[in-house]
């Protein structure tokens, strides 16, 4: 939060000073042109800082309407209107409910194949035209290799302990000559994996075999296929050939882990001591409140007598939460959103690339991970590169005991309906994985599936509920700070989030009355749309700014009360008492990101579908200008996604086969990128439909299709022909198929 004086700015230099003295004027070089409304800076929080009130200055510039250079466009003299898919689709993409029947980024669960989700789901979703029950084929060898052979030379293989009895295939030539696909020659014919680590954990089911294996003769003579090893890589990596571990991989969290979890035999005792303690103090609150009402009724000589009753009732908290460690949000640490099914690693890991400094992991259940699904832990992985500090400016406010050496940028963000889940959740993922920035708590999600368990959005319209988890969840998370992302609220043109942002941070009525101080959050987040709205309309960044500075001004007020009343106890304030608040929605250039730090003086700006579109935003943040990537470097990204894919998925058949599928869940996003030298006003909203158009070459026209078939076969650049029974079936029916596979 820009507080006072210390919100020194954002932008790099030069271009951030022209941000702000004159946000009317950006060409896509980086000069500033039309952005409008700059000059209302100083004015209301009320004020629109949406583009539709912009001044055209080229042609007057059609409200939802990506304009294209007329060169551009396929019918350039005759129907403009709109051809592509606006963001309407984007509910789909955000609610599909195919994220809870399986679909997870697990190496051990990679197929992404489903069950068939909610009746009542699937009744509401058919009338939005929602593919309801995807599913993505299947990519196996055609005859399965027994793992007793698949790390081993051929004549020393492991003893298989079925024996006769094991239907998988036994002979190495055998299934190298006829059960598997030929080796891929893309990445330079180089394995992935084995590039990275010196050693290949597929061994030889891994599509590029041929580069980590050779044909060696033995002493009697004979032909042995051989694994190889680069000893000095494997060194460098610092691995064994075991097939868990993952190089420059965190929160690897073991499989005995998981398994006590799904026993239960993994204790949560703070959170038990807590919830013990909530429990006996209920009654304690309940009476009180019968106090109130009886002083209601004018009973007032019973209320001083009632009330030294209660306290002497009132037991202490078996512990405080632990002192945590300290956030920052500025204007350079733009956020990356927490994005199910999209958001995986080899995507944040693209993007910290490209300069997030904050991500975070796809939403993850509360139950299944305290039941030790190993699909719900895979969620909680993260690059190497995502557990090195944020960039830091000090350009905004700073936390006092702020240590930025000991800052990442991966946070986790879970959902869960009630204190005892939300407190368990945390204790085991705060035992469990180390490298964690914070622990968010997701009141956004819009999903049936979710709110009607009381997770999600639902928490919106329980404050109390809502206050109680949060706290629950600052007791036991020790030193990991604890965040929460609301939604405006539930219903259309009802805005509840002030009220709940007043609740987080100085507490609700019940908890002052009982003392027990505030939520403890130490950011929130929130999305400028309702739950209802969806991606209907525009976030509404006045509304945000109107939240934006109530925060402040109870900052100040608390700053005040606790000088005045008593000494704050530093465990009970995350954060120093500094809540961090970050903006979101519809961010989708520098030019949004600056403006609604000044605007609406926000911490920082979220970004969400804007960096599925263009994950170069990041880095269009850091330079302050537009960057006209052409289409080559375009396909640059869609190589490394590739690339980080297989290292993370696997490089045999079926992590191919999950690269694929989420390679295309990204490109049905990237799709929708206009070329800002294709436009004719900048800046581009991401709310506005572009006309068909062409692009300045082959592989950019070829990049904008939204047609399934031209992204298979961007992925088949990377990762061959498509196997036989590889489906893909988009998240909206208007781009519904069922792929004839080619190859
Ligand atoms: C595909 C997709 C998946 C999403 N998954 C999550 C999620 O897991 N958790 C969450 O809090 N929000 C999720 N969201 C919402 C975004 O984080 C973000 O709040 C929203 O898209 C608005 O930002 P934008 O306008 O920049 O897209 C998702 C959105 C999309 C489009």
């Amino acid at each position: 939060m820009a507080d006072e004086a210390v919100n020194a700015g954002s932008a790099p230099e030069p271009v951030q000073r022209e941000l702000y003295s004159n946000i009317d004027k950006i060409e896509p070089d980086g000069r500033i042109e039309n952005q409008g409304n700059g000059t209302d800076i100083a004015g209301s929080t009320k004020r629109k800082i949406n583009e539709e009130d912009a001044p055209a200055t080229v042609s007057k510039r059609q409200k939802g309407v990506a304009s294209i250079k007329a060169e551009y466009l396929v019918q350039p003299t005759g129907n403009r209107g709109v051809a592509r898919r606006g963001a309407e689709g984007d509910d789909e993409a955000e609610g599909a409910d195919d994220r809870y029947r399986g679909d997870r980024n697990s190496r051990d669960n990679r197929q992404g194949q489903g069950g068939k989700g909610n009746k009542r789901d699937k009744k509401n979703n058919k009338q939005k035209g929602q593919n309801t029950s995807r599913t993505f084929g299947s990519s196996y060898d055609k005859i399965q290799l027994c793992n007793t052979r698949a790390l081993y030379p051929e004549f020393s293989p492991k003893e298989c302990p079925f024996g006769d009895r094991c239907r998988m295939e036994h002979d190495l030539r055998k299934y190298l000559e006829k059960g598997k696909r030929e080796d891929l020659t893309t990445f330079g014919g180089k394995c992935p994996v084995y590039e990275s680590r010196g050693v290949c954990t597929l061994g030889w089911k891994c599509r590029f075999a041929g580069s980590h294996s050779e044909e060696r003769e033995t002493e009697d003579g004979r032909k042995e296929l051989v694994l190889t090893e680069d000893a000095e890589r494997k060194a460098a990596a610092e691995i064994s050939t075991a097939a868990e571990d993952e190089v420059g991989v965190v929160n690897v969290v073991p499989k005995e882990a998981k398994i006590n979890l799904s026993k239960r035999k993994t204790g949560t005792p703070r959170s038990d001591a807590y919830l013990q303690w909530v429990n006996a103090n209920s009654d304690d609150l309940r009476s009180r409140f019968d106090n109130k009402k009886k002083l209601a009724i004018g009973k007032e000589d019973t209320e001083k007598e009632d009330k030294d009753d209660n306290r002497a009732q009132y037991t202490e908290p078996p512990f405080l939460p632990s002192e945590k460690r300290r956030l920052y949000y500025g204007p350079e640490t733009p956020v990356l959103a927490p994005l199910t099914t999209q958001g995986n690693l080899p995507f944040r890991r693209l993007c910290v690339e490209l300069g997030a400094q904050v991500t975070w992991s796809e939403m993850a259940m509360g139950l299944p991970l305290i039941q030790g699904e190993k699909g719900e832990w895979a969620l909680m992985k993260a690059h190497e590169s995502e557990i090195r500090p944020p960039t830091f400016l000090q350009k905004n406010t700073v936390v006092q005991g702020y240590d930025n050496t000991k800052d990442l940028k991966f946070g986790v963000q879970i959902a869960a309906n009630k204190p005892w889940l939300a407190c368990k959740t945390v204790e085991v993922l705060t035992a469990l994985c180390p490298s964690i920035r914070a622990i968010d708590l997701n009141c956004g999600c819009p999903i049936n599936l979710v709110c009607e368990q009381g997770s999600g959005s639902a928490l919106l319209d329980n404050g109390g509920k809502l206050e109680n988890i949060l706290r629950g969840m600052n007791y036991v998370s020790n030193e990991t700070p604890i965040t929460v992302k609301i939604r405006m609220g539930t219903k259309d043109n009802q805005p509840t989030a002030q009220k709940l942002v007043k609740r987080l941070v100085l507490g609700g009525y019940e908890a002052i009355e009982a003392g027990k101080g505030t939520s403890g959050v130490a950011a929130i987040t929130l999305h400028g749309r309702s739950k209802q709205q969806r991606y209907t309309r525009s976030a509404d960044w006045g509304y945000i700014a109107d939240c934006a500075a109530l925060i402040n001004r109870l900052k100040r007020e608390r700053s005040v009360q606790t000088d005045t009343i008593r000494e704050a106890d530093p465990r009970d304030l995350a954060n120093d008492g500094h809540v961090y608040f970050v903006g979101n929605g519809d961010c989708y250039s520098h030019v949004d990101y600056f403006s609604h730090l000044e605007n609406a003086k926000v911490d920082s700006v979220m970004v969400a579908r804007g960096a599925l579109i263009k994950p170069w935003i990041f880095e269009e943040i850091s330079a302050g200008q537009y960057l006209d990537k052409s289409a080559t470097e375009r396909l640059s990204y869609v190589e490394k996604f590739a690339k980080y894919g297989l290292q993370t998925w696997g490089s045999d058949e079926m992590g191919i086969g999950t690269t694929r599928r989420f390679l295309l869940e990204w490109l049905s996003f990237a799709c929708r990128y206009v070329p800002v030298g294709l436009l004719e006003h900048l800046p581009p909203n991401i709310q506005d439909r572009a006309p068909a158009f062409k692009g300045r070459d082959e592989l950019e026209t070829l990049m904008s299709s939204e047609n399934y078939k031209d992204w298979i076969k961007i992925s088949e650049m990377f990762l061959g022909p498509a196997h036989p029974n590889f489906r893909f079936e988009p998240k909206h029916k208007s781009n519904a198929y069922e792929i004839e596979a080619e190859g």
